[in-house]
């Protein structure tokens, strides 16, 4: 797990999707270039759909193969295929959608129209999780090349929320929430053993009201108390965020990229 994460910070909500999604297809092309192929983690909320539009709107993302991308999710809500709160259809809608993804590297959550619970599903999604690792990758999950995080106002990451049962899972990958606190109540999400097998974790925050939990996240909180201050990649971690996301950082926290 690397130490302490690199903070890039943008003029505003707007500019910080653009420059994510242009990050995202410089890393992704010199992965491929390098590896023949890539596996890359996709989040739900705002900023990281928002990231996946901007991905969509720029020509460049034809240099990304498509064909030899796979994508899974780090969480997602539990519901059926098609539900407009999915992760999933969000992302379709923004991005895979309109780009020529191979439908058998593209590794949506199960929803409860497959028939499973909750549980069932999270455990299904480690099946397929350990299909795709190599015996070159850390543990049961591949060694995802990026993993993109948004990140909750009380600092939660994918859907590991503050205080609940699964931020404190060590073992398995993927796990069911219930009660989660920002609905809906039941989903799967990727643990923190997951999390931290991705080469680059990528936390993306916009808006004023995720200042607080920033400054908790690269300080000294622990990450049951903040989540996304456990959210930290193999190789390299970082935070990219809006001004109004990176106002209360630390002076201490060191040289402060802010194109
Ligand atoms: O299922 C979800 O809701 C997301 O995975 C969640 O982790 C989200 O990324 C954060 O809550 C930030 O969401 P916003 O960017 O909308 O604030």
């Amino acid at each position: 797990m690397t130490g302490v994460p690199t903070v890039i910070v943008h003029r505003d909500a707007e500019l910080l999707a653009q420059a994510v999604a242009a990050r995202l297809i410089t890393r992704l092309v010199d992965t491929q270039a390098a590896r023949g192929s890539a596996h890359l983690v996709l989040t739900g909320g705002t900023v990281g759909i928002a990231t996946l539009a901007a991905l969509a709107g720029t020509a460049a993302h034809d240099a990304i193969d498509w064909r030899a991308l796979d994508i899974w999710w780090g969480d997602e809500r539990f519901l059926p295929t098609g539900h407009p709160e999915r992760n999933e259809t969000g992302a379709r809608q923004a991005l895979l959608d309109h780009v020529d993804v191979d439908p058998a590297r593209v590794h949506p959550m199960p929803g409860p129209d497959s028939g499973m619970t909750a549980e069932e599903a999270a455990d299904a999604y480690a099946v397929e999780l350990a299909k795709a690792a190599r015996p070159e990758d850390h543990g049961p999950v591949p060694s995802f090349d990026v993993l993109l995080l948004g990140m909750g106002p009380d600092g939660h990451v994918a859907s590991l929320f503050p205080g609940q049962p699964a931020v404190y899972e060590e073992d398995r990958p993927v796990v069911s929430v219930h009660g989660s606190p920002k609905p809906p109540p039941t989903r799967v999400s990727l643990t923190f053993p997951a999390l931290r097998a991705a080469r680059e974790v990528w936390v993306v925050a916009a808006g004023e009201e995720k200042a607080q939990a920033v400054r908790m996240a690269l300080s000294d909180a622990g990450p049951f108390q903040v989540p996304a201050a456990g959210a930290r990649g193999r190789q390299r971690t970082l935070f990219l965020l809006d001004r109004a996301a990176a106002h209360k950082i630390p002076p201490s926290l060191g040289r402060i990229a802010s194109p």
